[in-house]
Formats: C-alpha cells, sequence, structure tokens
C-alpha cells in the first residue's frame, strides 16, 4: 500500500444534485509532490478538504500510512495546511505566529524554541522575527504561513493555492522556494492551484481534474508529449494548443476551409486505420516558420496572414487564421513578424495529436 490511497472517493455536498468529486482514486508515495490541477469549480479544492478531514467523505475508501481516514478528526491525521489567505494571526509577531501551533500541542518550550529558529532560518525570516503580520510584504507573510506548517513536523502537507494573493514576481519565486523547501524536508505534498504552470513547474505528478473527474494523472512531461484526451491536451503548455477539425483520407488531411496536408507513413502508421473526421491537435511551439529551409516539410508548407503579434521577449505568439480556425504558432525573437505579413509554416509531423471527435480521447 503506497503512503497515501485514495479509492473511489466521492462528494455529494447536501442538497446538490450531482457529485462535486466522482470515483477519485490515486497512490501518493512517501516524499512526493503532487499537484491538483483544474478549471474552477472542478473539485480541487473538496478534494484536499477531504484529505484534511474539513470536509466529509461522501463514499470511497481514504488511508494515510495504512491507517483508514475516513473518520479521523483533521488534527489526528497528521497533517499541516497551508492557505490561500496565509490564515496569520494579526496581533502576533512572526515567531508567535510560528510557534502558537506548536504551544498548543504542549510541545516543550526548549524544543518549540529550536523548531521555530529552524523554520525562521530556512525560510530566511530572521529580520522579520518580532514583526506583526501588517508589517509584512506577501510574500514574507506566505513564508510565515509555510514556517507554521513545516515546524508541526507532520507527514503530509497540503497547500490549496498558497500563492494565488501574490503577484506574479514574487509567485515566480515563491515557486522556486517552495520547491526548494520541499526537497530539503523530503515531506509529502499535496498542493492545488488552478496554474498548469505552477504544476508543471512544481510537481512530480499532477492530477488533472475536470467536473468532479480525474482525467489524467502523470509526470509534468508525460502529460504534455501523451495528453489522454482533448481536454488535458488543450490545459497543460502555453499557449494553448491549436485544433483543427479535419478529414483523413489515405495519407490526406483536408482542413474546414479546404486546406490540405500530407499526412508522413509514420502518422497514418499510427493512427492504424482510423479515418474519416478527427480532430487535430498542434502546439504553438510545434508549427515551424520557413520550413521551406527545412526538407522534411517540403510538400506540406501553408501560407497565412498574421492578425497580431503577441511579444514576450525571447519568444513571441503570431496569432493568423489557418483551416478555418485562429491558431498561434510561438516562435524565437529572430521570427519577426507584423499584423498583416504573410508567414509560411509547416507543422512538425511527429508532434501531431489526434483525439476521436466524439469521445475526445487520443487516438495514440
Ligand atoms: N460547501 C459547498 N456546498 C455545495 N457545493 C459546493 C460547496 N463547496 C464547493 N461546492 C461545489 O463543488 C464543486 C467543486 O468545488 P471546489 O471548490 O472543490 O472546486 P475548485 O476546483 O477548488 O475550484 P476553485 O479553483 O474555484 O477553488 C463546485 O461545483 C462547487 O460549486
Amino acid at each position: 500500500m503506497s503512503f497515501i490511497e485514495m479509492k473511489n472517493i466521492c462528494k455529494k455536498y447536501a442538497g446538490a444534485d450531482k457529485n462535486s468529486v466522482t470515483d477519485f482514486s490515486l497512490s501518493v508515495e512517501e516524499g512526493e509532490f503532487i499537484a491538483f490541477v483544474g478549471p474552477s469549480g472542478c473539485g480541487k479544492s473538496t478534494t484536499l478538504r477531504m484529505i484534511a478531514g474539513f470536509e466529509e467523505i461522501t463514499s470511497g475508501d481514504f488511508y494515510i500510512d495504512g491507517k483508514r481516514m475516513n473518520a479521523v478528526l483533521p488534527r489526528d491525521r497528521g497533517i499541516s495546511m497551508v492557505f490561500q489567505n496565509y490564515a496569520l494571526y494579526p496581533h502576533m509577531t512572526v515567531e508567535k505566529n510560528i510557534s502558537y501551533g506548536l504551544k498548543n500541542m504542549k510541545v516543550p518550550a526548549a524544543e518549540i524554541k529550536k523548531k521555530v529558529d529552524w523554520a525562521i532560518d530556512i525560510l530566511g525570516l530572521s529580520e522579520y522575527r518580532y514583526r506583526k503580520p501588517k508589517n509584512l510584504s506577501g510574500g514574507q507573510r506566505q513564508r510565515v504561513a509555510l514556517g507554521r506548517a513545516i515546524v508541526k513536523d507532520q507527514k503530509l502537507f497540503l497547500m490549496d493555492e498558497p500563492l494565488s494573493n501574490l503577484d506574479a514576481k514574487l509567485r515566480v519565486s515563491m515557486r522556486s522556494e517552495i520547491s526548494k523547501l520541499h526537497r530539503q524536508l523530503g515531506s509529502t505534498t499535496i498542493y492545488v492551484t488552478h496554474d498548469q504552470v505552477e504544476a508543471m513547474t512544481m510537481a512530480d505528478r499532477i492530477v488533472i481534474m475536470k467536473d468532479g473527474v480525474i482525467q489524467q494523472v502523470g509526470k509534468p512531461m508525460d502529460l504534455y508529449e501523451h495528453p489522454a484526451n482533448k481536454f488535458v491536451a488543450g490545459f497543460i503548455g502555453s499557449p494553448q494548443m491549436n485544433f483543427y477539425e479535419v478529414k483523413v483520407a489515405g495519407n490526406t488531411m483536408t482542413f474546414s476551409d479546404g486546406s490540405k496536408m500530407q499526412l508522413p507513413e509514420s502518422v497514418v502508421t499510427s493512427l492504424n486505420g482510423r479515418q474519416g473526421t478527427l480532430v487535430l491537435g498542434i502546439r504553438g511551439e510545434d508549427i515551424k516558420l520557413d520550413p521551406q529551409n527545412l526538407d522534411l516539410y517540403k510538400d506540406n508548407i501553408m501560407s497565412a496572414t498574421v492578425d497580431s503579434v503577441e511579444v514576450m521577449g525571447n519568444e513571441n505568439n503570431l496569432y493568423f487564421n489557418f483551416g478555418g480556425t485562429a491558431s498561434v504558432a510561438r516562435v524565437s525573437k529572430y521570427e519577426i513578424s507584423k499584423p498583416g505579413d504573410t508567414i509560411d509554416f509547416a507543422f512538425v509531423p511527429s508532434r501531431m495529436h489526434f483525439f476521436d471527435t466524439q469521445t475526445e480521447e487520443s487516438l495514440f
């Protein structure tokens, strides 16, 4: 049995007409960093709150370290939780905020001091030790909240959107601080976020949810390379994957505006006889500009007019219409275009994804 075992967990809130979480099954090994990710309302927080014990499990079985936890009180689950709003005590100093939980647990004073010193040091809070939360920045407050969680020596950390109140720059630096802390402590962590970049950069494995149902569980690059369905393909990666409804007949793929592309034998083989109407997915970074320079694409060079350009510095997004669909290509700073320019491009054949139009499941 893994450190955490969740078997067919369901949640139906009182009075609700449908489940908020359905058949959630997951095994987590000790020391893993798991991210729950998905759009608003997909059930991430509900699942986390069931793990914490703040929300009752409607059906299913939940184990930590081999012990069934369904009916165990939150304080007896061996869990530390970090919340989005930090939940700090405004009248207490940093030091007191961090030590408060330990005092409640009747930990001896000398041990509390040792642990608080350690947390303050590891989180770089020494110079703020005697400040109150209102005199701290958002990032510093979030570190105090982390400090309060790590001193408790619990087996499992739960974090519910801990960075969502921070500005973009601070979010990025706190991301690496939390990852570093996780590496130092080696503690099992479950982290809820709606931000796929946060999940991709921090987690060992990601659980992608939609409408209360797990869509896929996997390592970040596995989800990026091998999305199980169109939803996962669209959710992971930035900019969003381009999707086209196409008709495949033999080696020819026809787009809804009549544009045609020849599929290489390798793609036809992977499709394993599937023909007719399919959904093609291609990521912006897998669209190559000026493909005439590359022999590989010579039969499949397409043209389009640039609608707009999103400049980001090292890489830019070019927006254009192709195959009857708004599309985006991620290009390097050396491939500058402006609205109105004509671009030649090709799709990298080995990077094409195909999905069933009805089930939206990946076809390979
Ligand atoms: N206390 C509650 N009573 C009834 N329904 C609830 C309650 N809390 C959440 N829900 C519903 O359960 C579903 C899942 O909500 P949940 O908060 O878990 O989603 P989430 O993925 O964490 O969303 P967000 O990113 O917006 O926090 C939603 O449809 C929500 O409206």
